[in-house]
């Protein structure tokens, strides 16, 4: 954390705290550690970049994180979310993750709709996330009829329109070409800013990471803050 965090820190609760937190799949002597001893904080305005080999278990601290899994050890609470961290996330995943048959204001509207948000009121925000970021243009655009790069920032859009208080990214550029890459990551570091959301990026790549103020190392399941 850096000393201007820390500063602001004082008197904020943690988002997220894990203690000794592990996930293991199977049982016995087939079981597979995938993360383990990970002992970390997160805090509303932090940003950090996660890395790490292929395997080491970002994805599945990512998810952890979430609170889309449960550890297989260890403790894991989201103190400032009342340890509800559902409707708090906003989750970006790599690759496609719009409804094709939904259009683009539609699919931004989607998870507010499913929260229980009036839907006239949903689409209102979605039109407002998606002018925010520049793409008001393709609010009635289908999926398809977007590049790679256009259907991350909706991605995006998504996001800041639901306004999370932590946003996870899983290697969110990893189909991108290195300037789009850096265009999506600043955007969600501006949402993130924006929203004084604490914002997780995994990525393979050392110019992505290197836009974030801080860098996490995962290494067979273990995680270096
Ligand atoms: N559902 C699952 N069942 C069994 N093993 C799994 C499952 N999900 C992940 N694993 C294993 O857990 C380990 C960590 O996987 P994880 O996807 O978290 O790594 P990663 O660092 O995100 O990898 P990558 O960079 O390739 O996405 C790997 O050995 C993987 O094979």
């Amino acid at each position: 954390m850096t000393a201007e965090l820390k500063d602001r820190a004082v008197g904020m609760t943690a988002l997220v705290s894990c203690q000794g937190l592990a996930r293991s799949y199977g049982k016995g002597a087939n079981a597979l550690v995938a993360v383990h001893s990970v002992t970390c904080e997160l805090w509303p305005g932090q940003q950090v970049a996660i890395t790490g080999p292929s395997g080491s278990g970002k994805t599945t601290l990512l998810h952890l994180l979430a609170g889309l899994d449960r550890p297989t050890a260890g403790r894991i609470a989201w103190p400032a979310l009342d340890d509800h961290p559902r409707g708090h996330v906003g989750v970006v995943f790599q690759g496609p993750s719009l409804l094709p048959p939904l259009n683009v204001a539609e699919n931004v509207a989607l998870p507010l709709i499913i929260a229980g948000i009036d839907e006239a009121e949903a689409k209102e925000r979605a039109l407002t996330a998606l002018s925010a970021i520049g793409l008001a243009g393709l609010a009635a655009s289908l999926p398809e009829q977007l590049s790679g790069g256009q259907a991350q920032r909706v991605a995006v859009a998504r996001v800041l329109a639901a306004e999370p208080r932590l946003i996870i990214a899983d290697e969110p550029t990893a189909q991108l070409d290195s300037d789009l890459a850096r265009r999506v990551v600043d955007l969600l570091i501006e949402v993130a800013s924006r929203l004084e959301a604490a914002l997780v990026v995994a990525t393979h790549d050392p110019l992505v990471a290197a836009r974030l103020p801080a860098t996490w190392t995962m290494s067979d399941g273990a995680l270096t803050c």
